[in-house]
């Protein structure tokens, strides 16, 4: 019976999509994370770069040089084309029947949240396993009052307005069965964080199990988030879209 687990554990290959705008200061820590906690776990990372001025993508390239060229893919887009389309063009590179994404900032942390269990969900009953912060055992730590409020209120906002059934639609630590994911980007139309959102409820609509798991988010040391003003637009026009198209 362990014997057969194992072997099914085996078979399965994860792809980590990590997008990344400026985060020299974090790629190289995240990466070695990865390593340290999945051991048993077939897996490969890839990086979706957007021409960073900071020279991520030149960490990358050593880092491509220490653990190979098939773990560490590097999508590289030539400037800043938003979050959404990121994991897009990640997909395409990406060889796993399960797909991760999370953040590279170290606000994930891949111990806590790359478990076994949420992994097993995933590869068993449900199509997607997301983490959320806004359930007990989840929350944020080293937000300012403004950025808390932020977040929950974009949250309740789409909660009231969209009843999608799922109580964080902004994280961005999620695990995707692979074909689950490829029916629902297909139909998304955000380049932005709202993509995000949008998958999800997408993802909800077309009746797919939705498992969350609570996530404890960490605000970043090392650099700064780029979610600003017109990614608030976007998301209030988004909300709009999905509002009227689901
Ligand atoms: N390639 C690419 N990566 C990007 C872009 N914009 C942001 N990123 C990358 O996306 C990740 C998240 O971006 P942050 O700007 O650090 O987001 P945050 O404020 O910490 O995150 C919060 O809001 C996000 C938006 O919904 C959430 O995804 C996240 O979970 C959290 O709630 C980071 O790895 C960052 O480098 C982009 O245009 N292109």
């Amino acid at each position: 019976m362990e014997q057969k687990q194992h072997q099914r554990e085996a078979r399965s290959k994860y792809s980590i999509i990590v997008p990344t705008y400026n985060e020299r200061l974090n790629i190289a820590l995240i990466v070695y994370l990865v390593f340290k906690h999945l051991k048993d776990i077939d897996f490969e990372i890839i990086v979706v770069d957007d021409g960073s001025p900071d020279g991520t993508q030149e960490i990358v390239k050593q880092l491509q040089n220490v653990y190979g060229e098939d773990r560490i893919l590097l999508g590289a887009r030539p400037r800043k084309l938003g979050l959404g389309t990121a994991y897009i063009h990640g997909l395409k590179h990406a060889s796993g029947d399960f797909v991760v994404i999370m953040d590279a900032d170290l606000s994930h942390h891949v111990s806590a949240h790359c478990d076994f269990d949420s992994l097993k969900q995933v590869e068993t009953d449900a199509s997607i396993v997301t983490g959320t912060r806004y359930v007990k055992g989840g929350g944020v730590h080293g937000w300012n009052l403004m950025r808390k409020l932020t977040s929950r209120g974009a949250n309740v906002l789409a909660q009231t307005l969209l009843w999608p059934g799922v109580s964080d639609l902004t994280g961005s630590f999620r695990l995707y069965k692979r074909s689950v994911l490829e029916d629902v980007i297909n139909s998304c139309v955000s380049k932005g964080y709202v993509f995000q959102m949008e998958m999800i409820v997408r993802a909800s609509r077309k009746g797919y199990h939705i498992e969350e798991v609570p996530i404890t988010f960490v605000d970043r040391v090392y650099g700064s988030s780029k979610l600003g003003g017109s990614e608030i637009v976007e998301y209030l026009k988004g909300l709009v879209y999905l509002l009227v198209t689901t």
